[in-house]
């Protein structure tokens, strides 16, 4: 937590950034299983890497609409958080098996959300937590791009019972207006603090961090 913020840096892929993201503060730790992002992390690489990790942080698989086989293996692996990225065609039976897997309390779900549709009441069922990732015709997540922080600002403010992640391009220069406009308290980084796709930029990540901080405690 910084200063009031929940944090969570997404699409590491090496113990160094991990540990580095753990001794930042970030409050969870976000793994990427999907094989087509170029962030992808094997479970088994996760696996060596998780035990060497300190306690402390909550782990995130970060996934793409699993079948339960690939959701359960992620569950056996130890993950904390399950986020998955879905289409809203999706039907709500799949919504349900996810969320009796791991549960709702854990499930994140971030569903690839046009800007003309509503989150569906099946979503709301099913999980405790909705990511609000910037909808990418052709991507699940990771497009590095903003989204209308002013709509997130309303769905927080319509479903107050669940936990509201903002994410999609998040970054140290962007953040603080982000945090002003959308009114979260829980925001995802992963692309806006990179090098190159699944390199993290450790100055950027600190410069992040130290953004947050001071909005927070500026009077
Ligand atoms: O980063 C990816 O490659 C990715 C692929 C598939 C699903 C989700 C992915 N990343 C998630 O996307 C959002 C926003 O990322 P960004 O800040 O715009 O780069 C974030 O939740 C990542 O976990």
């Amino acid at each position: 937590m910084i200063d009031g913020i929940r944090l969570k840096f997404c699409g590491l892929t090496t113990l160094v950034d991990a540990e580095f993201a753990d001794r930042l503060g970030a409050d969870y730790l976000g793994f990427i299983l999907y094989p087509k992002s170029p962030r992808y992390l094997p479970l088994r690489q996760y696996r060596d890497m998780a035990t060497a990790l300190p306690d402390g942080r909550k782990h995130v698989a970060v996934m793409v609409e699993p079948d339960e086989a690939e959701l359960v293996a992620a569950r056996d692996a130890g993950f904390d958080r399950f986020q998955i990225h879905f289409r809203t065609t999706t039907p709500e039976a799949r919504l349900r098996v996810w969320s009796e897997t791991v549960g709702k309390d854990v499930l994140w779900l971030a569903p690839k959300l046009p800007a003309d549709e509503a989150v569906a009441a099946a979503v709301l069922e099913a999980a405790g937590t909705v990511l609000l990732d910037t909808f990418h015709r052709d991507r699940f997540g990771g497009s590095g791009q903003t989204g209308d922080w002013g709509r997130f600002r309303e769905l927080r403010a319509s479903h107050p019972d669940h936990t509201w992640i903002l994410a999609g391009g998040l970054s140290p220069e962007n953040v603080v207006l982000a945090l002003a406009e959308s009114g979260t308290n829980f925001v995802d980084v992963n692309s806006g603090v990179e090098t190159a796709p699944g390199m993290k930029d450790h100055a950027k990540m600190q410069a992040l961090v130290l953004a947050i901080h001071r909005a927070r405690t500026a009077n």
